[in-house]
């Protein structure tokens, strides 16, 4: 059976990053999202995410999109197919309301992981070293979204495989256990 790795938590906790981790030691891919938010340094069109404008978002058929902040984010029913014509284990990066969704539509396919820290202090350090600026972490940290982020309501708790990304070995560790458990199916 195909399966999506959901990856969610809040701003800076290292989806990202794990993802990353996914397809470089196990070659899975990234559903890649659109987004109407403009282009963070080093990011390219395509491989972070497809980067729309208002018009273009509009016209793309969503499994599920959402507004985040000040910007549109979605998921396409052709990105999605994409993604598993290539490997039957895909990831994809979506804040808690898109998890909803995909664990009501895609029950038997959701894995849903769920990222934290121990200090949501330290998110706003990762945001700056990433290169974020100041503004951008800002509206960041004091928007809705992010805040909603930082914890789970008690229907997304039952799904979860709560990984603690304090350090990065060991959040690597705990995603190593997970991908064996699930190959070994
Ligand atoms: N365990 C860790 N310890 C320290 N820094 C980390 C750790 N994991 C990731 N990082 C760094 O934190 C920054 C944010 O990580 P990443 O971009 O993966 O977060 P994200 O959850 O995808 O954020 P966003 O939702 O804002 O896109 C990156 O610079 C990354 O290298
Ligand atoms: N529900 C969805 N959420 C998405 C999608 N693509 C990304 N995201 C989430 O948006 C926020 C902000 O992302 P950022 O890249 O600007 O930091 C983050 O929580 C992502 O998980 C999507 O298609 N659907």
């Amino acid at each position: 059976m195909k399966k999506l790795i959901i990856i969610a938590g809040p701003s800076g906790v290292g989806k990202t990053t794990i993802s990353r981790y996914l397809t470089q030691k196990y070659n899975i891919p990234r559903v890649i999202t659109h987004t109407t938010r403009p282009l963070r340094s080093g990011e390219q069109d395509g491989v972070d995410y497809y980067f729309e404008s208002a018009d273009s978002f509009r016209q793309l058929h969503f499994f599920e999109h959402v507004k985040y902040g000040s910007y549109q984010y979605g998921s396409s029913r052709e990105s999605l197919q994409k993604s598993f014509e290539k490997s039957d284990i895909v990831s994809l990066i979506v804040e808690t309301a898109g998890v909803h969704t995909y664990l009501q539509e895609l029950p038997a396919q959701a894995v849903f992981v769920y990222l934290t820290v121990s200090e949501p202090a330290e998110l706003a350090q990762r945001l700056e070293e990433r290169g974020d600026t100041k503004s951008q972490i800002e509206k960041r940290l004091h928007s809705p979204e992010f805040k909603r982020d930082l914890a789970l309501d008690d229907d997304l708790l039952q799904r979860a495989h709560i990984i603690k990304n304090d350090s990065l070995d060991a959040a690597k560790a705990a995603i190593d256990q997970l991908i064996e458990s699930l190959t070994n199916v």
